[in-house]
């Protein structure tokens, strides 16, 4: 049950090098606190005509683009100044140029299902984006590199030093000035926060539907994955797949093209009122590039799995199981083939809490049957996981996004497996066993199953069968005694581990310690794998 990952949808799976951090120092970028509507012509209302060409490359205007050039034409540039910066990029070629959708958690139309009758045969969704984005093979833009855009000086343009003793200002790169900006306004994170969706529903109205009706726990995972994003901007490798699976997952949100536009929008309006200390013209550029090469990779991959997957899939709980007074497992049948591997989640979406999607990994391996089943563990108000465990019955509908996450066996070599699971951390160790197993492969698995008092082990009698079918798997369960001997303590008692590789899965806090007590005793980070903790860090719902 990966209730808590939270923020975009997609968490990622990291190596111990990434991930751990758990945020950018911030704090409070998922802290929900209410603030009021922004009065409109407040500084944020000449953002409108700094993204308005922010608009998806190669991609005509139609009439979907309205919307942004409505607020385009409400906030007419005022100065030639700010004409000027506007018009490279309406030209800017593809990469340079802006923007891209986002589209926030919205959903698709699907007001209510619940009690709808099991439709295997259900109309594809309607595509995202519209046809009109091109399916890009071509490589990603270069991250960081200077490119012509908006308000950014250019080189030729730089004035030419007049004496020796005056050296020319290199231009700094997007990413500092992208990280002086997160720098500033980490202190009043909930603030941003807040003027960002303000802004965004105050001049884009129709974007709300698009984000669940309560937007407490959950209305800030779209504004911090851009931030994310922008903060990683000089790291392709991550960056690039980070966004694919970003612009994937927004699919089932109803996430068009069009919308990104308005998102830039009111993130450069709240980001320049609240870090205005170190704003500037070149800070703005930075954004204004960052955010354009952040959708256009989201909008190219949301284009590229509309030709190979539908948006969400429909689920039929088959069975529901209640362990312990606060978990169940739940299997649910899709409508149509579910591809997934081993160790990876999706993202779930119950009747009862419309667009609101929480995260669970699978706790099987594929099965021949398709079915898929999933460990929640009713959390203190968490709306999902509680009706999940409490409510949901066979015969109920609910939906799932794609599948994602990286922490799936490597079949290419035959290094052990070192698996700590924590909790209802233990469904993805559980798949991972199997998908070993039914590779045929006997290579050792270790696994350590920790939880706090013996009666949370709610599925040690599987683990335990599994052990007994395969001699290659030992089993160990921890109690935590109180605190007083932690999952990750127990397994420095063991090893050596340098022929293993190693898989972390429950509690955010469970996921640090492991990491450094698995980086102590000499496991390189690249061998440690993990669901990312910045997506685990809100035990939301
Ligand atoms: N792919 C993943 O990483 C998955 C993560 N989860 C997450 O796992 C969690 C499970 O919650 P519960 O079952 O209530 O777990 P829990 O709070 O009962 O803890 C489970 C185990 O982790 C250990 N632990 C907890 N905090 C620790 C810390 N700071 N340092 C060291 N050890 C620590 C406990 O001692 C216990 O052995 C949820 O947050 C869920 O989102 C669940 C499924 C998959």
């Amino acid at each position: 049950m990966f209730e808590a990952r939270h923020t975009m949808d997609a968490p990622t799976t990291a190596s111990a090098d990434k991930g751990t951090s758990g945020g950018n120092g911030g704090g409070g970028w998922f802290t929900p606190r209410q603030e009021p509507a922004p009065a409109d012509g407040d500084q944020g209302a000449s953002d409108g005509r700094r993204l308005a060409a922010m608009r998806p490359v190669g991609r005509p205007t139609t009439p979907q683009d309205e919307p942004a050039q409505e607020a385009d034409r409400r906030t007419p540039p005022t100065t030639p100044a700010a004409q000027e910066r506007i018009s490279p990029s309406v030209q800017a070629p593809r990469g340079a140029a802006a923007h891209a959708s986002q589209a926030p958690g919205g959903a698709a139309p699907q007001t209510s299902y619940q009690g709808a009758p099991y439709a295997p045969g259900r109309p594809e969704p309607e595509p995202a984006g519209g046809a009109a984005q091109p399916v890009s093979g071509a490589p990603q833009p270069a991250y960081g590199s200077p490119r012509p855009a908006y308000g950014t000086p250019q080189p030729e343009s730089v004035p030419a030093p007049r004496g020796p003793e005056r050296t020319p200002s290199p231009i700094p790169p997007d990413a500092v000035l992208i990280r002086r900006t997160m720098a500033e306004v980490g202190p009043v994170a909930d603030k941003v926060t807040s003027y960002f969706y303000a802004l965004l529903f105050v001049r884009h109205p129709e974007l709300r539907q698009l984000f669940p009706a309560a937007m407490d726990t959950q209305r800030d995972r779209l504004l911090r994955a851009l931030l994310t994003a922008a903060e990683h901007i000089d790291n392709t490798e991550v960056l690039v797949a980070y966004l694919q699976n970003l612009g994937r997952g927004h699919r089932k949100y109803g996430t068009r093209p069009e919308h990104y536009p308005a998102v830039g929008e009111c993130l450069i309006g709240s980001l320049s009122r609240y870090a205005s200390g170190s704003w500037d013209a070149e800070t703005e550029a930075a954004w204004v590039r960052a955010y354009t090469t952040i959708s256009q990779v989201m909008i190219d991959a949301a284009a590229a799995d509309e030709l190979l997957a539908p948006a969400w899939w429909y689920a039929e709980v088959v069975s529901h199981d209640l362990r312990t007074p606060d978990v169940a497992v739940v299997t649910v049948r899709p409508d149509q083939p579910y591809p997934f591997l081993a160790g990876q989640y999706t993202s779930l979406e119950t009747p009862w809490w419309p667009r609101i999607w929480r995260h669970y990994s699978f706790a099987s391996a594929p099965r021949s049957d398709g079915l898929l089943s999933f460990h929640v563990k009713a959390v203190p108000a968490g709306w999902v996981s509680n009706a999940l465990v409490h409510r949901a019955r066979p015969g109920d509908i609910i939906r799932l996004g794609p599948p994602a996450g990286s922490m799936t066996v490597d079949h290419t070599t035959d290094s052990g497996l070192l698996c700590l699971g924590g909790g209802t951390g233990i469904a993805p160790i559980k798949a991972l066993v199997e998908d070993v197993a039914e590779h045929g492969e006997r290579r050792p698995v270790e696994v350590f199953y920790g939880a706090r008092t013996d009666h949370d082990l709610y599925d040690i009698d599987t683990m335990l069968r599994l052990q007994q079918s395969h001699p290659w798997l030992a089993v160990r369960p921890v109690v935590d005694q109180q605190a007083h001997l932690q999952l990750p303590d127990v397994v420095r008692e063991y090893g050596p581990w340098n022929e293993y590789d190693a898989y972390l899965s429950g509690p955010p806090g469970m996921i640090r310690s492991g990491v450094d007590a698995l980086r102590d005793i000499g496991i390189p980070s690249d061998r440690i794998r993990h669901d990312s903790v910045e997506e685990l860090v809100t035990a939301g719902d």
